[in-house]
């Protein structure tokens, strides 16, 4: 049953979202609701347009025509508080999460202390606390450089969500990893899925994809081509150009 079946809040709605760069054309009428506890994943090629809808939901990019709403709010009034919406999304990207001049448990509690004014001693329990729960509590006072590149996405992660964000957007997390770090990352995605948290991740780790996603949507040239179940898309996809994509995936020649 799906979140939405059970009766579960929209937490965004992505409403006819356009978005040019010059004269291309890069996001064209998106349409998409994510329910409260709900994990989406963003799958299509390369140039697709996932990073940009990530970002416009993060107003790291204005929409052209559409609106965006979280939780009811309507992010892309242009009377939106920039700053107060960001503190409301969790993002980790796929490069340059942390502060390499600040160490492991600063960079975790810097969103707690700076954005919502958690005392010092509490922010810092709490980021030692998550530190802990993901086997990093040993790292708490190095510099991001001395992690693996694994552990610096597990630190990225922890941060985006010890303010308890509505949503967390996870944009291509494993892309830069050795193959081998992989895993460790999208195994904390996970926990956090099954803890309730509501995601919507781009990625090109289709086994991921199959296994954690509630909702698996493909994007084609800034258009929803389908969305549905892992099983719908992968097992049974409907349109020809979802069967083409992933024909070219498992083609080594041409993926
Ligand atoms: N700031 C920008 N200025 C101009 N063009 C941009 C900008 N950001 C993205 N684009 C273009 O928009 C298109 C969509 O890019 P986007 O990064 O959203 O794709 P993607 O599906 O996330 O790709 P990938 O899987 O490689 O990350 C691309 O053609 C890209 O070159």
């Amino acid at each position: 049953m799906s979140a939405q079946d059970r009766g579960h809040r929209a937490v965004l709605e992505v409403q006819g979202v356009h978005k040019r760069f010059g004269d291309q054309h890069v996001l064209r009428g998106i349409d998409l609701t994510v329910h409260q506890h709900e994990a989406v994943v963003l799958i299509g090629a390369s140039g697709s347009g996932k990073s940009t809808l990530l970002k416009t939901v993060n107003l790291l990019e204005q929409v052209d025509d559409g609106r965006i709403v979280l939780a009811g709010d309507d992010i892309t009034d242009p009377r939106a508080d920039v700053d107060a919406v960001r503190a409301r999304i969790g993002v980790v990207f796929q490069h340059y999460n942390l502060f390499p001049h600040m160490t492991v448990l600063a960079n975790v509690v810097l969103a707690m202390r700076k954005v919502f004014g958690t005392p010092r001693a509490e922010a810092e329990r709490r980021g030692l606390e998550l530190l802990a729960r993901i086997g990093l509590g040993d790292k708490a006072g190095e510099y991001p450089d001395r992690l693996s590149g694994g552990q610096q996405q597990r630190v990225a992660i922890v941060r985006a969500i010890a303010t308890n964000p509505e949503l967390l957007l996870l944009d291509e997390i494993t892309s830069a990893l050795d193959p081998q770090l992989v895993g460790e990352v999208l195994d904390l995605v996970s926990e956090l899925k099954a803890a309730g948290s509501t995601i919507v991740m781009a990625t090109h780790e289709m086994s991921f994809a199959r296994r954690v996603a509630d909702r698996v949507v493909y994007l084609k040239d800034g258009v929803i081509i389908e969305s549905g179940t892992p099983e719908q898309i992968f097992e049974h996809p409907q349109r020809p150009e979802t069967r083409e994509f992933l024909a070219r995936l498992s083609d080594p020649f041409t993926a």
